[in-house]
């Protein structure tokens, strides 16, 4: 028999758009090598504190429970969104895949329709995320950036309630939880660049079983999303920056190369450092991916982007 009998246990957190986008890879594992595959919710620290995210002390806040229980057995693999996931490798455990990227965008959803070149000077506008406040606030310094908590409904809400003229949210997650109805407005990349690896999945699992008996989790690799969300990755690495720094990265894969920019600004918006590079894909994508990377942040280091990083973690 070539299907176990037992159903693969995949941990998620527990919020809709955890539980949304777990499902959508359990099913592509299902439907790619026919291990069927159960969901088990995980409560993490990150779910439960109301604490600002900045405020959290460092990165992982989301995952370090999923981790835990990838060490000790209770799961045999977890589906974290990768721009949760901490730049440094995790001791014992390995991303057996990363899945095809949905929309790695920002969205913005305002009161009365409107676009976010359209909201009245003063307008409130909602985002916990400091990369997201830093590069709304150099587009519109005339606007008011304010934190917000909670998952997509929450924030939502606060439009309604009248805390907010508008929220930022990542376009995936808005379409993960079915609120793309919401969505008044969409950044380029040329606006705003997104979080590394937002939009993408990652599949984590226990390095020793990686290459043994949870070696079909590779059916759901994305090899171009994995070379572009490795660039980002590289990036915030270098820059020494964690997931709350204000240092957005988006890569894609065109005509057979892959195109890298990145950007860091500081909180206020009045300073950035942007650049933008590529390399072609020929040969090995995944070492071609990190030098990009990291010749990127060189170069941006070399502007002051390391500055702008610190800076703004002393804030
Ligand atoms: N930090 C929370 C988080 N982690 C991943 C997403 C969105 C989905 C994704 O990027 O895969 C979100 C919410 C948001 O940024 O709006």
């Amino acid at each position: 028999m070539t299907v176990s009998d037992r159903p693969a246990r995949l941990g998620t957190r527990r919020s809709p758009m955890a539980t949304s986008q777990s499902q959508a890879v359990a099913d592509a594992i299902t439907d790619r090598t026919g291990t069927r595959v159960e969901l088990e919710l995980i409560t993490s620290y990150g779910d439960v504190t109301q604490a600002r995210l900045t405020q959290l002390g460092g990165t992982g806040v989301f995952v370090n429970s999923l981790r835990e229980q990838l060490l000790s057995g209770g799961i045999d693999f977890a589906v974290h969104s990768l721009k949760d996931l901490p730049t440094a490798p995790a001791d014992g455990l390995a991303i057996a895949a990363i899945t095809d990227r949905d929309d790695p965008r920002d969205a913005l959803c305002a009161r009365d329709g409107r676009k976010f070149s359209d909201l009245p000077p003063g307008a409130v506008v909602g985002t916990g995320s400091p990369r997201r406040v830093a590069q709304l606030a150099a587009l519109r310094p005339d606007l008011t950036y304010v934190p917000i908590r909670g998952n997509a409904g929450t924030r939502l809400g606060r439009i309604a309630e009248g805390e907010v003229d508008a929220v930022v949210l990542a376009y995936a997650g808005l379409a993960r939880v079915g609120r793309l109805d919401d969505v008044t407005d969409v950044f380029e990349p040329e606006q705003m660049l997104p979080a590394p690896g937002q939009g993408a999945l990652a599949v984590e699992c226990l390095a020793s079983r990686a290459d043994g008996d949870l070696a079909y989790l590779a059916a759901v690799d994305h090899a171009a999303t994995r070379a572009a969300v490795t660039a980002e990755r590289t990036v915030l690495a270098e820059l020494e920056a964690g997931c709350a720094a204000p240092v957005g990265a988006y890569a894609e894969v065109h005509d057979g190369r892959l195109r890298l920019r990145a950007a860091v600004v500081a909180p206020d918006g009045s300073e950035a450092v942007r650049r933008e590079r590529s390399v072609g894909t020929g040969g090995d994508a995944a070492a071609a991916a990190s030098s990009l990377g990291r010749e990127l942040a060189r170069e941006m280091i070399g502007e002051g982007a390391d500055r702008i990083v610190a800076d703004a973690a002393e804030e």
